[in-house]
């Protein structure tokens, strides 16, 4: 990263972070580039357009170095800047919280309009989120449903501390709660909705995934078990006690579960009510009642 430290404009910092990642074949180089400069150096895009001759301090240009490196040898975008943006919001990341993936905003969107009617009907939605890793999910519908409140359920310690915190920092802290559980072990009382992301992945499986997901999401938040449907035989025998009269469950899928989870909440007593595609048309989300 020689280059860099010799380059104290905002423009060139920026060329040379991007030269760099394209140099190591990082798939997005500009982008990751430009994600990384802005971030460390506390500019943003008008600035890299507006004073591109903007000179940056050596503190700066040693962090975007330190950046660019961690990039270079595989360490995601999102894991190095701390943060990532779902459905419009600010998420801080922890070594225990999988990266909230644009996907999953194909499961906020389908259960909006439900969580927005019973709302509107009851005067409250609650809502449990089981694996709530950051609290993507219960986060993103409280931000749009104000008469919402959630609870996030997590085995992992790590996990719940960064959703309080994310809750916090963006002001839903009032109406979320943090709750160690494995699975609903823990958890009491009904909700008009329950959400789950849970892992998916069967175990044999994880070893094959892309290298930015095996080595830097947490396992416990990938794996499923030998055939990766373990949390959905759970979720599906347990759930019927922690829902309201007309309650529902809403789950995000493998490409290809389609048909063994719709199978395994039959089998359950649920009927399938809508099935949703992520923006690649693979099947993401299904929502299911009683
Ligand atoms: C695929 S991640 C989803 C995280 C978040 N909901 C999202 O969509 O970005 C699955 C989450 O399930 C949690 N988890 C794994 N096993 C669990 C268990 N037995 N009980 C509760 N949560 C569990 C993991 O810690 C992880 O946060």
């Amino acid at each position: 990263m020689a280059e860099t430290s010799k380059t104290a404009t905002l423009s060139g910092a920026f060329r040379a972070a991007r030269d760099r990642l394209a140099g190591a074949g990082v798939e997005n180089p500009a982008l990751d580039a430009r994600l990384i400069v802005e971030h460390f150096s506390g500019t943003t895009r008008k600035d890299a357009i507006l004073m591109p001759d903007h000179v940056l301090g050596a503190e700066v240009l040693a962090a975007i170095e330190a950046a660019i490196a961690r990039r270079t040898v595989g360490e995601p975008v999102h894991r190095i800047l701390g943060f990532r943006e779902f459905y419009g919001l600010k998420f801080y990341l922890s070594p225990e919280t999988l990266e909230p993936r644009p996907d999953t905003e194909t499961l906020v969107d389908m259960v909006l309009p439900f969580v927005r009617e019973t709302a509107e009907r009851e005067g409250e939605c609650r809502i449990l989120d089981l694996g709530t890793g950051t609290g993507a999910i219960p986060l993103a519908l409280l931000s749009q449903v104000e008469k919402a409140v959630a609870v996030g359920a997590d085995i992992s310690q790590g996990a719940l501390t960064t959703a309080r915190r994310n809750a916090g920092e963006l002001g839903l802290a009032s109406r979320f709660t943090a709750k160690k559980s494995d699975w609903f072990a823990k958890i009491s009382g009904r909700f008009h909705l329950i959400v789950s992301n849970p892992p998916y992945i069967a175990t044999k499986d994880i070893y094959g995934l892309e290298r930015d997901v095996r080595d830097f999401d947490p396992h416990l938040a990938l794996d499923g078990g030998d055939d990766g449907l373990d949390p959905y035989r759970i979720i599906a025998a347990e759930a019927a006690v922690h829902l309201e009269r007309g309650g529902k469950i809403a789950l995000e899928i493998g490409f290809d579960q389609r048909i063994d989870v719709t199978g395994i909440f039959r089998e359950a007593g649920y009927e399938l009510a809508v099935a949703r595609h992520d923006l690649a048309g693979n099947d993401r989300a299904l929502f299911f009642q009683r």
